[in-house]
């Protein structure tokens, strides 16, 4: 059983300015996407699970422990860390940083050979073992860092951005990755600000805007998310269309479908209207249909507004 995470009236402020507010949700398995647009507070909320970052207000619990009481050290050895940027040691090789890392974890010499191989191994780098690091790709110091999170047992992930510099096969292997360790036991949270790349694999949403905007389960989400239909008009003038139909006091925006501009209007509640403002101006319209927003669309509508949005 992975580790739970809890986090009640949690926040952040450096000097005046908050990098996190209101943060609540209670976290026992599976896998945890954090999403935000930059500047949200993803960084500085998962170096706080870590005791990296002392809250201002709140309470974070990692296991039933604060992470910065002396009791956290414990808890330590099964606790794994991706942090954002590929800060590592250019001078040294992956299998000198992942053996002096299982070392200082408490491993003696011959395992902590085998640990930092395995390891290696699993991120695809086992023949680049005495290779400096300066030498390797910035893709391939991603992966190095993603292997030295997984020495050891671990009940516990923290990986910040883990799939930034790393090529599309390598994404779709270090999300396979995170699966199985879930699978497995391990509770992991992994943050991002693409929601396309958690959605397949998370099982519960924290969504940072400053403000917490939402924490519940992806099908949660998908249905918070998508619940307004909005009408799809493919009309001869779309930006002119978008002005009358605003003159009328609709919602309306224009938006890219497979290469084609059309116009989306929120709200289906009253089409023979909207009907009737585009012929009154002399808009032609070839097409008109009723949808849902796709999942990554009400997203970005969501964090691009974030105006006292609730949910969770
Ligand atoms: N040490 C610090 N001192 C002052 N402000 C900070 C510090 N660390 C972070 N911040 C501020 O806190 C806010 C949140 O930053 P954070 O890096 O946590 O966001 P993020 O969601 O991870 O962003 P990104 O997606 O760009 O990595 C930002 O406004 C940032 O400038």
């Amino acid at each position: 059983m992975g580790f739970e995470v809890n986090a009640s009236a949690l926040s952040k402020r450096f000097g005046q300015r908050y990098a996190y507010r209101n943060v609540e949700f209670t976290f026992t398995s599976g896998i945890l996407g954090v999403l935000g647009p930059n500047g949200a507070g993803k960084t500085t909320l998962l170096k706080t699970i870590l005791g990296l970052v002392k809250p201002s207000a709140g309470e974070i619990l990692v296991e039933g422990v604060n992470p910065r009481s002396p009791g956290f050290e414990k808890l330590l050895p099964r606790i794994g860390y991706v942090p954002e940027l590929p800060v590592v040691p250019l001078w040294t090789t992956p299998c000198i940083l992942l053996e002096t890392l299982a070392r200082l974890e408490g491993y003696t010499s011959v395992e902590a050979r085998v640990r930092a191989r395995e390891a290696l191994e699993v991120v695809g780098l086992a023949g680049e073992c005495e290779t400096p690091i300066g030498k390797l790709s910035k893709g391939a110091r991603k992966r190095v860092l993603v292997a030295q999170a997984f020495i050891g047992e671990r009940e516990l992930l923290v990986l910040d951005e883990p799939y930034s510099g790393l090529d599309p096969e390598w994404v779709y292997r270090v999300r396979e990755l995170l699966r199985t360790v879930a699978r497995e036991g391990a509770t992991v949270i992994v943050s991002s600000h693409i929601l396309r790349e958690l959605e397949d694999i998370a099982t519960h949403v924290l969504v940072l805007k400053t403000d917490q905007l939402f924490y519940g389960s992806i099908e949660e989400l998908r249905a918070w998310l998508s619940g307004t239909p909005r009408i799809i008009l493919s009309v001869a003038e779309p930006e002119r269309a978008v002005e009358v139909l605003r003159r009328g006091g609709f919602n309306a925006y224009t938006i890219n479908k497979g290469g084609q501009l059309v116009v989306a209007v929120e709200g289906a509640d009253d089409p023979a209207r909207v009907l009737s403002l585009l012929l009154a101006e002399n808009i032609e319209i070839s097409e008109y249909r009723v949808e849902k927003a796709s999942l990554e669309e009400a997203y970005l509508k969501l964090v691009g507004a974030g105006d006292g949005l609730g949910g969770g």
